[in-house]
């Protein structure tokens, strides 16, 4: 199976001491991994790491084999990020942020702007301004900005943060979709678990800057009713000094 990202002991800390510590992780092929933590845990910091947007004090961080440290434009050829989103201008329209965006990518095919409107259900709301956009509709066409280029791994950070249940659901649902038939890989990040659940096949709970347990979904699910339970059971062992997750217990108030 292909490796598509590869994190190997990423540690990034803030000078107010808060980050993210020795967090390894690997994304293959296909995969909708799913990044699960409270507000505070550490997902962004990771994702922005990944992305370039921040600079790990240790670890390493490799793109489709390609090392973002010293090969950064190689590596992120083929990947596109929605990190702390709200990239629309109100007063313009969706195709026109996307004509926007899209003078970034000079080689873009004719009709491209087209077909990413219509991929994420967006071609007959593309001529209106944005400010008449509702909040699943802007993330819908963040999608699109990022999609534009044509990515093997979509990182998104929060897709759903924000939205009612039926703009979830038509995220969710568009994720699966992309994942399915235009075979984008995606990491995502979310602090909802049920969410998770419903979207990912792989999953890393991340807690207090330290990713403690990651697995394939249906192995996950073996032992256990719902990730949440997982995720409860595991926090308590960390409180209660459970020696399988002794070296969290420093870390945790
Ligand atoms: N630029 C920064 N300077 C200092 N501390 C930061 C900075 N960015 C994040 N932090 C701290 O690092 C920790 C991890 O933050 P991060 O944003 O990565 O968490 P998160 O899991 O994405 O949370 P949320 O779901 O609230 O976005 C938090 O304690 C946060 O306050």
């Amino acid at each position: 199976m292909e490796k598509v990202l590869h994190v190997q002991a990423l540690t990034k800390q803030y000078r107010n001491g808060r980050g993210v510590e020795d967090v390894c992780f690997d994304v293959y092929k296909g995969d909708v991994y799913g990044l699960f933590g409270p507000n505070g845990a550490g997902k962004t910091t990771v994702l922005k790491v990944i992305t370039g947007l921040c600079i790990a004090d240790k670890g390493t961080v490799q793109l489709f084999g390609h090392r973002i440290r010293d090969q950064f434009e190689t590596a992120m050829e083929r990947v596109s990020a929605v990190i702390e989103t709200a990239i629309a201008y109100d007063y313009m329209s969706g195709a026109e942020n996307l004509r926007l965006v899209s003078r970034f990518y000079p080689d873009l095919p004719k009709g491209r702007i087209d077909e990413v409107l219509e991929q994420v259900g967006l071609t007959s709301y593309q001529y209106e301004k944005v400010s008449q956009y509702s909040l699943g509709m802007k993330q819908r066409l963040a999608l699109a900005a990022s999609l534009l280029s044509h990515p093997r791994l979509l990182i998104w950070d929060e897709p759903t943060n924000g939205l009612d249940i039926e703009g979830m659901v038509e995220v969710r649902r568009l994720i699966q979709r992309l994942a399915r038939e235009q075979e984008i890989t995606f990491l995502i990040s979310s602090h909802m678990i049920h969410e998770m659940e419903q979207i990912c096949n792989r999953v890393g709970f991340i807690y207090k800057g330290k990713l403690f347990r990651q697995g394939n979904l249906k192995e996950l699910l073996n032992d256990h009713q719902t990730l949440e339970q997982i995720y409860l059971n595991e926090i308590q062992g960390i409180k209660e000094g459970n020696p399988d997750a002794s070296y969290l217990r420093q870390s945790v108030e």
